[in-house]
């Protein structure tokens, strides 16, 4: 019997596993590829991956790649589909332990960002939040933190997770990542280098901790966290997995242990930003000024008008303020959209 038809049902994939089982308690089930490695999915959507243990590990890291926790971000699903297919068939050898998770299965069944509650905002505790009570998503949340956490044990040094997302809006700048705030972190040049690799040439430093994925994997497990933006939302099969192939290679990569490539381009060509003011929707008098369908990292003049409501205004600073992620249709209380401004250096 194959690896994949002992993890999934035979003749099935991950994905198509994970698509056919998505609210489905599936039981723990572990086997071995032929070359020892070790493969556990641990619930739907969850499968760990261990090398032996005298297999060499040459970039001495453990890896947690994580897509799909908005169900309509499909093509970071695909990606990872193909490179756990791709391993499972032997077509190449994993050298590092990795945790791998679809995030919100039924949600990708859907076709839908999420189904009750906005999953990429109930982590780090937040999913125990009184108004997420008995939220499916707040419970598969908080699974995902303790899978997470106890990979983390196991594999403490050189933790890396990489949240793949695809944009709702179309964006000027067409991948980029955000990195979580945690005082005193600075981005390591590695990192930059891996991004830089993968196609990704804009790098968002955020200003506070939030309750998104990455937030949690970098501020409670002291993960080298990113949340990455690959591209723009479309629905299964509809994606050009051509434009994903640098994410993917650079994964593979890292996955099988090869050595970090020279960064090309060259490390400054990687964009930095900072955030200079989170838009959050305050009631019922929030009015926000910005199109719908208006494409991340427009750039505003200073002195626009960005929104208002019946106490305050905000209006652009004295340089120009660049919109990401702009979505008027947020719960009160949560991000409606964030001003960013260039940054000159990662301080780092
Ligand atoms: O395009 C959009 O408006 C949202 C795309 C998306 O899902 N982005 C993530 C970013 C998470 C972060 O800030 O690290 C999200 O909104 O959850
Ligand atoms: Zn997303």
């Amino acid at each position: 019997m194959k690896a994949s038809d002992c993890l999934f049902d035979a003749h099935a994939d991950w994905l198509v596993n994970t698509l056919a089982n998505c609210t489905n308690p599936l039981p723990e089930v572990k086997t071995q590829l032929p070359d020892g490695t070790r493969a556990i999915r641990r619930a739907v959507g969850v499968l760990e991956l261990c090398p032996p243990t005298d297999r060499p590990n040459p970039n001495h890291e453990a890896l947690i790649i994580s897509a799909g926790v908005h169900g309509n971000e499909t093509a970071p699903i695909e990606v990872l589909n193909g490179l756990v297919t791709e391993l499972l068939n032997g077509q190449w050898t994993l050298a590092c332990p990795v945790l791998l998770i679809l995030g919100n299965p039924p949600a990708m069944l859907a076709g839908d960002r999420f189904i009750d509650a906005n999953m990429n905002r109930l982590f780090h505790g937040a999913h125990g939040k009184e108004e997420y009570h008995g939220l499916p998503e707040a419970a598969r949340a908080q699974f995902l933190e303790e899978a997470c956490r106890q990979f983390a044990a196991q594999h403490p040094h050189n933790l890396c997770h990489y949240d793949l997302h695809t944009a709702i809006r179309p964006s000027r700048r067409e991948k980029f990542a955000l990195y979580p705030f945690v005082a005193g972190r600075e981005v390591p040049r590695a990192q930059c280098d891996f991004l830089l690799e993968a196609g990704v040439e804009t790098l968002l430093l955020q200003h506070r901790e939030g309750t998104t994925f990455s937030s949690f994997s970098s501020s409670v497990l002291k993960a080298e966290s990113f949340t990455v933006e690959l591209g723009k939302v479309r629905p299964f099969g509809q994606n050009d997995l051509s434009r994903f192939t640098g994410i993917s290679t650079a994964l593979r990569r890292r996955m099988s242990g090869l050595p970090p490539v020279p960064p090309t381009p060259p490390r400054d060509h990687l964009a930095v930003f900072e955030v200079v003011h989170e838009i959050i929707n305050s009631g019922d008098s929030f009015r926000f000024h910005v199109p719908d369908d208006v494409a991340n990292f427009t750039e505003y003049a200073p002195g626009t008008l960005i929104w208002e409501d019946a106490e305050m205004e905000y209006r652009v600073g004295h340089s120009p303020e660049s919109i990401v992620f702009p979505n008027r249709n947020v719960p009160v209380g949560q991000r409606v959209g964030l001003l960013i401004r260039p940054r000159q250096s990662l301080g780092a």
